[in-house]
């Protein structure tokens, strides 16, 4: 398969590895000086750029009829025209905030919880992820997916980064040298405490879900999701 990569930094360096490893011909290594992208050469995209640049380049290969696998966090507010152009366009798009197996196994862990939890009041859920310095935004993507993971299972109906507050969940964002990345989600009561807790080791678990998302999209038209790639649930 021919990979051209959005971004060239640690992700896109990573997925690069893993999907020479896997075979793969890595044809494009675009970043935000790359002066002019040749689409005919290539069958799919990954992008892990930066919160302002996703939107443009995951158009582009709309435009270009490009199957998309987006993994940059912080661009979320353009998502719905991402899908809209997609289908418009009928390409095929993946985006996941976390590509790995174990976060995808967690987010139906929380879900699952927060279902339990629904109506045991007793208990007020706290979220915390921590990351290295670099990031850019916060709360991580991952996190905003688990809040969303527990707003649709629960009475909690917004999150807010720092103290939640009633039917806010709190999510508190710590920037630590080098950490790949760590999400905890906590349900405290007076007498206890309940914690789920995902810890990346490193970025190998991302980057090999985001090749087997495009190993998995290429021939198929639509926007989809990681359940569907890993047929989870
Ligand atoms: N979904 C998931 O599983 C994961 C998501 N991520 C997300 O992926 C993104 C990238 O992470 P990471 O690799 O660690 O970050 P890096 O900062 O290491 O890499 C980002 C790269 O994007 C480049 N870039 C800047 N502008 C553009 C542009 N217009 N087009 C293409 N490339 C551009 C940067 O170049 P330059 O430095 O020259 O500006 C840099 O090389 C982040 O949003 C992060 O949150 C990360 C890990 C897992
Ligand atoms: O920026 C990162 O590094 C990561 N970003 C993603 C996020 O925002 O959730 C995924 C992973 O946690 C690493």
């Amino acid at each position: 398969m021919r990979i051209a990569l959005f971004g060239y930094g640690k992700m896109g360096k990573m997925i690069e590895k893993i999907a020479s490893e896997r075979g793969h011909d890595i044809v494009a290594r675009i970043d935000v000086d790359t002066p002019k992208i040749d689409f005919s050469n290539m069958d799919v995209a990954i992008d892990f750029s930066m919160p302002d640049a996703a939107f443009a380049n995951i158009s582009n290969c709309f435009e270009h009829g490009i199957p998309v696998i987006s993994g940059t966090t912080g661009w979320l507010k353009d998502f719905d025209k991402a899908v809209t152009l997609c289908r418009e366009k009928e390409g095929a798009f993946i985006y996941a905030s976390n590509f790995s197996l174990g976060v995808n196994i967690f987010f139906e862990l929380n879900a699952y919880l927060a279902k339990m939890m629904k109506n045991l009041d007793q208990y007020d859920v706290a979220m915390e992820e921590i990351h290295h310095t670099q990031k850019l935004d916060a709360p991580s993507g991952t996190a905003i997916t688990l809040a969303e993971g527990i707003i649709k299972n629960s009475n909690y109906d917004t999150w807010k980064l720092g103290q939640g507050d009633g039917k806010e969940i709190g999510i508190t964002s710590k920037r630590i040298e080098s950490v790949p990345g760590t999400h905890t989600v906590a349900y405290n009561s007076a007498v206890d405490s309940i914690e789920i807790k995902h810890t990346a080791h490193n970025r190998q678990g991302f980057a090999l879900g985001a090749v087997t998302a495009a190993e998995w999209i290429v021939g198929k038209k639509g926007v989809f999701t990681m359940k569907d790639v890993l047929n989870l649930g």
